[in-house]
């Protein structure tokens, strides 16, 4: 798979102090990647050096392959974005608010409807952008940034200040995007939740630095926050956890084993030995959450 984008040792110090330290990320192609951090760990200076609004001290940035310093038309022809918020005039609908982003591109006026439609708006007529709520305002952000049929859309913080159900739609908005439009997305976020359910791939960055980079099934795969058994006979299955050295939390037939992926079978063959009938067995995953605290915990200590 190739990537979108691909930043290399990137660094921008301010005041002496590297916002963004040694920075190397890789954004896959056509899939969503959430670019996850704690406030002020650097998201959004390293998104502000992709799409060109400030210039790092050092590494560089590449767009489907090509520097984006030597290629700059390239660059913004290849990437739409909403960094900051995107100042709309308020007194004009939607339509004559991309009309103007439209003439700034060069673009057909004709695409102005298809990214109307994209992003739901294309109902909202004479309606002036000053009644819109804030997720119409976000999307129609988004479809200003959508105007000159960027291959790749990166958003910071995209579902700040929205509502339960405005952040649910802005989900399975981006999502239809990615998967019907093969755009690829690069969102940032504070919120492991937020990045858990929508993100292919994780980005995660503390005090600048990539802390880690990986596909989003593999942390759901590798990591087991403990292993859930139902057993007909509990007190002597919390005797062969104990003989095994195995912390454990049980409440009435159920215990949860805190143990790694790979004990889940020795612990079935042992009760099993021990004539404890085993009716359940599941590895339950750490949450994002948890990994991501357990990591920049790792990384402050
Ligand atoms: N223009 C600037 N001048 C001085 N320091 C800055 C500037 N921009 C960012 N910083 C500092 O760089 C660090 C990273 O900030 P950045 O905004 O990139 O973080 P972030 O991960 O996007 O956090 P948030 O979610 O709070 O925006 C912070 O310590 C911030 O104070």
């Amino acid at each position: 798979m190739s990537n979108a984008i691909e930043v290399r040792n990137l660094t921008k110090a301010y005041k002496g102090i590297n916002a963004v330290d040694n920075l190397s990320i890789n954004v896959p192609e056509g899939k969503i990647y959430g670019f996850l951090g704690k406030n002020g760990a650097g998201k959004t200076t390293t998104i502000r050096m992709i799409t060109r609004l400030i210039k790092p001290n050092s590494g560089e940035i590449l767009v489907f392959g090509k520097d984006i310093r030597r290629n700059r038309q390239w660059a913004a022809a290849n990437i739409g974005s909403i960094v900051e918020s995107p100042g709309f005039y308020e007194n004009l609908p939607a339509r004559s608010n991309l009309e103007i982003t439209a003439t700034l591109y060069k673009t057909p006026k004709s695409r102005i409807g298809e990214v109307l439609e994209i992003v739901n708006l294309k109902d909202t007529g004479k309606k002036k952008v000053k009644d819109f709520s804030l997720g119409m305002k976000q999307r129609l952000g988004i479809a200003n940034a959508l105007v000159h049929s960027p291959k790749i859309l990166i958003l910071d913080e995209p579902t700040n200040g929205l509502d339960p159900s405005g952040i649910k739609d802005m989900r399975s908005f981006l999502k239809g995007l990615s998967r019907d439009k093969g755009i690829t997305i690069m969102v940032s976020s504070h919120l492991l939740s937020e990045v858990q359910q929508i993100a292919d791939y994780v980005g995660i960055i503390d005090k600048g630095r990539l802390v880690e980079e990986t596909d989003i099934s593999n942390i759901e795969a590798e990591d087991q926050s403990y292993l859930l058994l139902e057993v007909d006979k509990p007190e002597k299955a919390e005797l062969v956890l104990k003989d095994m050295n195995i912390k454990f939390a049980s409440e009435e037939k159920t215990i949860k084993a805190f143990c790694k992926k790979h004990m889940n079978s020795s612990i079935n063959y042992n009760l099993v030995h021990k004539d404890i009938n085993v009716f359940n067995l599941a590895s339950v995953a750490k949450s994002l959450e948890e990994r991501f605290l357990a990591i920049t915990d790792e990384v402050n200590s």
